[in-house]
């Protein structure tokens, strides 16, 4: 995907204020977190995670504790804390495919043959 775009809501439907569109969130997401793995900005967590001394380990561990979140928050049935929760996880899911290489387009590929 092009990493063109990075932080400035450039996918094309994204209002003036910088914010994208919903629909197109995950795509300038994950433009982002390209951005971050190329520039290593030093006030970036994204960033802290792709230069962290325990290698990939950072990301995995964050997302065991996220998906054990978000499950405690389902048998919570708090609907508001599971939505925060799952963010958190398929934020920290971006950061592992953007690590090995892979991209949005590998996940909607594996879905799409799916149906
Ligand atoms: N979507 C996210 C995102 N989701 C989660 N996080 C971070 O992931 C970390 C999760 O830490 P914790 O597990 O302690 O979670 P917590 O929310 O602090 O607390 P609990 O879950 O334990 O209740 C926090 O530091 C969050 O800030 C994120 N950090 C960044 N992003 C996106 O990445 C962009 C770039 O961010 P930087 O790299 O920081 O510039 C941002 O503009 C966002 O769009």
């Amino acid at each position: 995907m092009s990493d063109d775009g990075a932080d400035s809501g450039e996918s094309g439907d994204a209002p003036s204020d910088g914010v994208p569109a919903a629909d197109a969130v995950l795509d300038d997401l994950f433009a982002t977190i390209e951005s971050r793995k190329r520039e290593l900005p030093e006030d970036s967590y994204t960033a802290s995670l792709f230069a962290h001394e325990k290698g990939e380990n950072a990301v995995l561990e964050k997302i065991g504790e996220e998906s054990t979140e978000a499950i405690l928050a389902a048998k919570d049935d708090d609907l508001e804390e599971l939505t925060y929760e799952s963010a958190d996880l398929v934020y920290h899911l971006l950061v592992l495919l953007s690590m090995k290489d892979l991209d949005l387009a590998d996940l909607r590929g594996e879905l799409r043959d799916r149906f």
